[in-house]
């Protein structure tokens, strides 16, 4: 397994926003749902060695998060929730930046492998901050995947973009998914739809639900996630 997290909790002052949750992940696209404050960035940031557990251990390519931060971060690639960019960098100077952090070799013909692959050609000349939206999550993307992780974690990455950029996005998502493991924050049920293999939903620090999608509908008797996430995140929902 290339995730592996067991009784894992993360504890803000006194409240609990990860509360003793377990699963594991493999390549293809998992899909981390819930309502808002349920704890997945939180549990992201764990994994990617943001922010230290309160207890539990999470595993990455059998690196612990706690214990080996470097190896982690070797394995991993982290696109952050707001995509915190240097708007004043060019995009080929951003991924040079990265490519340095990561003592890449060959850096030159890795950046345009990675620009190619993200679609970010007809951009790569421009500054960061000069780029429309669509294309910021595009050099984010492009940031988290030029070390070649088998792990990518992408908090909320589609938000905020036109249809266009979304299909290009999710297609890009899709077509990572299939040589590495991916954890997909996201709100939107059609993008969990459209990209995710598995699904975990999370309410309130505890795992809910952690299943394939099919499975998932049928187990709630219905044919649409929405229903199933409301009806497992939603307390008031039959009253
Ligand atoms: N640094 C912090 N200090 C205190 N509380 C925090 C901190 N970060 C998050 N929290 C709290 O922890 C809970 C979980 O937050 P988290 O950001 O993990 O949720 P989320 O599922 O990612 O939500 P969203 O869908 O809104 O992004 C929330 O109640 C939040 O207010």
């Amino acid at each position: 397994m290339s995730i592996r997290v067991s009784a894992l909790t993360k504890v803000y002052g006194g409240q609990k926003a990860v509360d003793g949750i377990s699963f594991s992940a493999d390549k293809g696209v998992l899909g981390f749902l819930g309502p808002n404050g349920a704890g997945k960035s939180t549990t992201m940031k764990i994994l990617t060695g943001f922010i230290p557990q309160t207890s539990g251990t999470a595993e990455v390519c059998g690196f612990d998060v706690a214990k080996q931060s470097l190896e982690v971060r070797r394995h991993i690639g982290y696109l952050p929730e707001n995509n915190p960019l240097y708007l004043d960098m060019y995009v080929k100077e951003s991924l040079g930046f990265i490519a340095g952090i990561h003592k890449i070799a060959s850096p030159q013909k890795r950046i345009d492998e990675v620009i190619e692959q993200t679609g970010l050609r007809v951009e790569r000349h421009k500054k960061i901050g000069q780029l429309s939206k669509g294309y910021r999550q595009r050099v984010g993307l492009a940031q988290a995947i030029l070390h070649n992780p088998d792990v990518l974690i992408l908090d909320e990455p589609t938000t905020g973009l036109d249809p266009n950029q979304l299909i290009g996005i999710r297609q890009l998502i899709t077509e990572l998914g299939k040589s590495k493991t991916i954890i997909l924050s996201t709100h939107i049920m059609q993008e969990v739809e459209a990209v995710c293999n598995k699904v975990i939903i999370i309410n309130k620090g505890k795992i809910v639900a952690d299943d394939n999608l099919q499975a998932l509908k049928q187990k709630n008797g219905t044919s649409s996630l929405e229903d199933v996430f409301i009806k497992l995140t939603n307390e008031n929902f039959y009253s």
